[in-house]
């Protein structure tokens, strides 16, 4: 087990609190990781085994994340560990809101991510009394639905294009496997099919499925409506362990499920020559190294998943003014930010000789340590 303060470096966290409430059972954290571009934004993850240092991790990521869309929040996370289907799932997200009321929302602001939905942000800021508290809430409360109307899905299909382009295999026609059917996977695997892909293989947890010749994406949603998380027991696709789409026959991989999904061993059995990370931390660094003596190329998670953050900057600046820009403005602006920052990242790498996580990392640090500097925060006096 990592003590919390073994989570501090050079970045962070400048923040870690741990809340619970005995009543309902709520146990939660939240990790501000680094402030120096801006003030912690990052979404909130319901999971039954959500760790500190989970939640450290993605708040980490979040600060890169931030740094290389050039947007100006700091990294942070919230963490609730909690089955997304238990009976009592509000009063827990109720007891979490009301033990954060110190840092919500001038520290912290909620905001999407696994197993959280646009009502449960809603049901945030009903507790917290604040519109300001969350973001990510429906559109008939002023807010920007953004995984209802898959943002940051949209935006993983978009870099997933511009680097096809870049590795010259273009994305129309190419197989595409995808790891996770939720907010992320689903939004992906629509925008990939309008720019032409073939589905081949999508998972959930509860399993699998294969067909080389593609998948009706249609009916893949359909299913999920009808039957919830286990759609794909239902389908008649080939079946596949779970885990096994990693390693099919396929030009592009986006796993966007969960994190540590591809390590040094299973990165040798990926097939793809492009993976395009929709989820936060899939791979490990060793994986990377690996993909990348083997040719295979990587869009890293802070530049492939931004499209959340996007919609969240946006939504933070339409909490109080009532303004919400219209969804085309916001996809537009994914779509260009994404495929720019794509093609920046897989250039660097190809200069540096590094993978694109190093190059792209470079530069996310290079501007958060700009910002350190003139802060006085490295103890070296403003610059
Ligand atoms: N939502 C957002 O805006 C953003 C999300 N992300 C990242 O994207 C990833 C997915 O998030 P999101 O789509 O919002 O989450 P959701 O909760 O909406 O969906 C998660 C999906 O992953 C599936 N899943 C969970 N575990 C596994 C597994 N071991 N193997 C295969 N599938 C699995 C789930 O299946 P089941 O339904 O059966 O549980 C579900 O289909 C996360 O890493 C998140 O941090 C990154 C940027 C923004
Ligand atoms: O900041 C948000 O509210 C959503 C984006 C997010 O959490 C992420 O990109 O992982």
């Amino acid at each position: 087990m990592t003590d919390a303060l073994e989570l501090v470096d050079e970045w962070g966290p400048e923040k870690v609190v741990v809340v619970s409430h005995r009543r309902t059972g709520m146990k939660g954290t939240l990790v501000i990781d680094n402030t120096a571009r801006g003030m912690g934004k990052g979404g909130t993850r319901l999971s039954p085994a959500v760790t500190v240092t989970e939640v450290a991790r993605l708040a980490r990521t979040m600060t890169w994340k931030w740094a290389a869309v050039d947007l100006f929040y700091g990294g942070a996370k919230a963490g609730i560990a909690a089955d997304p289907a238990a009976p009592d799932k509000e009063a827990i997200l109720r007891a979490f809101a009301r033990a954060l009321h110190n840092e919500v929302p001038r520290e912290y602001v909620f905001g999407l991510d696994m197993g959280l939905t646009e009502d449960d942000a809603a049901v945030i800021q009903d507790e917290l009394g604040d519109r300001g508290a969350a973001v990510g809430t429906p559109a008939h409360l002023g807010g920007i639905a953004y995984d209802r109307l898959g943002v940051t899905g949209f935006g993983v299909a978009e870099a997933a294009d511009a680097g096809a382009e870049l590795v010259g295999h273009p994305l129309s026609g190419s197989r595409v496997a995808i790891q996770g059917f939720g907010a992320v996977g689903r939004a992906a695997a629509e925008r990939l099919v309008e720019l032409g892909a073939v589905i081949v293989a999508v998972s959930t947890a509860s399993g699998a499925v294969h067909n080389p010749a593609g998948l009706d994406v249609g009916e893949l949603r359909q299913a999920r409506d009808e039957f919830g998380d286990a759609f794909v027991t239902q389908l008649s696709a080939t079946p596949l362990s779970p885990g096994q789409e990693l390693f099919v026959d396929c030009e592009v991989l986006v796993p966007a499920a969960v994190q540590d999904v591809i390590d040094r061993d299973s990165a040798q059995a990926i097939k793809a020559g492009l993976v395009v990370e929709g989820a936060n931390l899939p791979t490990s660094p060793g994986a990377q190294a690996v993909l990348a003596e083997r040719g295979i190329t990587v869009v890293p998670d802070f530049v492939a998943n931004a499209g959340g953050v996007i919609a969240a900057a946006f939504a933070m600046d339409a909490r109080y003014s009532g303004f919400r820009p219209g969804t085309d403005e916001v996809f537009a602006t994914v779509s260009d930010k994404l495929r720019g920052n794509t093609r920046t990242a897989l250039d660097k790498a190809k200069v540096s000789g590094g993978t694109p996580h190093e190059a792209g990392r470079r530069l996310a640090e290079e501007r958060v340590r700009a910002a350190m500097r003139s802060k006085g925060r490295l103890g070296e006096g403003p610059a």
